[in-house]
């Protein structure tokens, strides 16, 4: 279970502080591959950098027993003066993972970027880094994948191979999606959480979210 306990979330702003989360309570259930669904703005980014822990909430905290990853194609956290080689064996380190080497391997197969693997990333272009930060992160074995519009990364190839390791990986864990594409979220999730005027609600039932959420 990951639990939102009191969560309030605010960003500054001229016309003073614009309220994402007041004081939220909401426990996101273990067992289900979850669609978040939310018009722009109401919020998702914002859950999922907070359930990450890229960003902290105001007040409140999460609270949970399970290993989340970051969003899985995001590349903020690799260093562009380092090679992919050299980015893959520090997010290892910093992951605790225990055997390196494999690791290691297992990103250079997974990302296919053949010898500019040990080339600086500021070298590589945007496809290849977020390949490489796919890569980093699916070779990881969190409990809960975090995913951001992954399906969209890299070219037609690269797309259906990373469509197909998240569908491997909900045989073994439980992913959390945003996407503003509902087939998508047909396509990997059982379940939605709705997000609407900072309010989350859960339904079990991914039909019954998708017309309550076309209906708002
Ligand atoms: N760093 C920031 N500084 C100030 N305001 C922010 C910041 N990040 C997000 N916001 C504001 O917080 C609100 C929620 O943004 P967020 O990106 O989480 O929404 P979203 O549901 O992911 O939207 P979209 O579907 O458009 O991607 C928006 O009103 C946005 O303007």
């Amino acid at each position: 279970m990951i639990k939102l306990q009191n969560l309030t979330k605010y960003y500054p702003s001229d016309l003073g502080p614009q309220f994402i989360f007041q004081n939220i309570n909401f426990d996101i259930p273990d067992g289900h591959n979850i669609g978040i669904l939310g018009s722009n703005g109401a919020g998702k980014s914002t859950l999922f950098r907070i359930l990450a822990g890229s960003e902290y909430p105001n007040k409140g905290k999460v609270v949970t027993d399970k290993a989340i990853s970051w969003p899985v194609a995001l590349s903020t956290g690799i260093h562009p003066q380092m090679t992919g080689r050299e980015n893959t064996r520090f997010i290892g380190r910093v992951n605790g993972v225990e055997n390196l080497d494999e690791y290691e391997e297992k990103v250079k197969k997974f990302a296919e970027l053949g010898i500019k693997y040990d080339l600086p990333v500021k070298n590589y272009s945007s496809g290849m880094k977020s390949r490489l930060a796919f890569g980093c992160c699916i070779a990881i074995d969190f409990d809960v994948y975090l995913i951001d519009e992954a399906t969209s990364v890299g070219d037609q190839k690269f797309r259906t191979k990373a469509r197909q390791a998240l569908l491997a990986k909900r045989k073994t864990a439980s992913l959390i999606m945003v996407s503003h594409d509902l087939k998508e979220i047909e396509e990997f999730c059982d379940s939605a959480i709705i997000l609407h005027q900072g309010e989350l609600t859960f339904y079990p039932d991914l039909q019954q979210a998708l017309s309550i959420y076309k209906s708002l």
